[in-house]
């Protein structure tokens, strides 16, 4: 992993929008940038860091893969050491082995660095957030839960999903967060909970009218981004262009691919649709949900 720093050129990003950016359903107004959810009420704005609130649906935060009690977390303080959670926030509709991968890819890159990965949640996406082809919630649910069972440290954390309206993602980190703080079972100060996502992710904080800007600066300072090249895309660039992200570049990871990969949801989609194997693109039990409850065969 590389600690970005670098000034270069100014982007037009809008022209440079990824093909998997730019299908959201027409019911997104067309004043608003091709993946900008419907803006949150005031009032989730204001809530945001104040915990859980009556109007959510609550879940507990799934922490039985968790690599840590609280007395490790007393030593970490001691050894000013940090802990990472990672948080993935997307579609995963369905998900892949690569979203599976960003995660190893993070872990080793931070572990590199001297931080200890304790935990990983794939957080599916509201259905309000009305991608092209999403499939409802319950489903990609369930399809995350089948994806990460390989795994030792990846969890699903269906809080985002089950709620009754979208939830932007600086909500489900801060919920991540406090849900690990609640009764000091985590020290604040020896966790740090990263947004883990692509470079086409990252490229959409720059792009206005997709994310709110104090939100972006909030997610980058207070929190922080692991980032995996995606496809060639200059990370570098991206964070060069935009003041927001130069100003917290040192809290922002790039991670390389070590092995290229190209798996996306929507070849995985488009393999279904034309009756075409998706073996070894996702887990054997994400395929065999597939075919029982048929999903992707249609339009949605
Ligand atoms: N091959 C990949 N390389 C790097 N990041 C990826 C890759 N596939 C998905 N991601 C990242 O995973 C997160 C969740 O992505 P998402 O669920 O939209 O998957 P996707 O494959 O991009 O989906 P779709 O094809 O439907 O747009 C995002 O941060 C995205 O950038
Ligand atoms: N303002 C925001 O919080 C905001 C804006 C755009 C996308 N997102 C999130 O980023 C993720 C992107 O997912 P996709 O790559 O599947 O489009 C989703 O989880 C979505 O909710 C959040």
């Amino acid at each position: 992993m590389t600690l970005i720093v670098n000034d270069s050129i100014v982007e037009d990003i809008k022209n440079t929008l990824p093909k998997s950016r730019r299908k959201l359903a027409p019911t997104v107004s067309a004043l608003s940038t091709p993946t900008a959810p419907p803006p949150p009420s005031p009032r989730s704005d204001r809530i945001q860091h104040l915990g859980m609130d009556s109007n959510f649906v609550e879940v507990p935060l799934p922490m039985d893969k968790l690599s840590l009690s609280s007395h490790e977390s007393d030593i970490g303080c001691e050894r000013n050491q940090m802990f990472i959670v990672l948080l993935s926030a997307g579609s995963f509709n369905p998900p892949t082995y690569m979203h599976l991968r960003m995660f190893e890819l993070a872990k080793d890159a931070l572990e590199a660095q001297g931080y200890v990965v304790i935990g990983g949640y794939m957080s599916p996406a509201n259905d309000a957030y009305k991608k092209m082809d999403l499939l409802p919630a319950i489903h990609r649910v369930q399809l995350c839960e089948l994806a990460c069972r390989s795994s030792s440290f990846v969890m699903v954390d269906p809080w985002e999903a089950k709620q009754s309206s979208y939830q932007r993602t600086l909500t489900v980190l801060s919920r991540i967060q406090g849900s690990l703080c609640h009764g000091g079972s985590i020290k604040k100060e020896s966790l740090k909970v990263l947004l883990l996502c692509g470079s086409d992710l990252l490229e959409s904080f720059v792009i206005p009218g997709v994310w709110l800007v104090d939100q972006v600066s909030t997610i980058c300072r207070d929190f922080g981004i692991v980032c995996i090249r995606r496809e060639g895309k200059d990370i570098e660039n991206i964070i060069a262009s935009n003041e927001i992200l130069q100003q917290h570049k040192s809290n922002i990871f790039s991670v390389d691919e070590i092995v290229p990969n190209q798996i996306s949801s929507t070849k995985v989609r488009e393999c279904i649709r034309r009756g075409l194997s998706v073996k070894y693109l996702t887990p054997d039990e994400v395929i065999d949900y597939i075919k029982v409850h048929k999903l992707f065969i249609s339009d949605c």
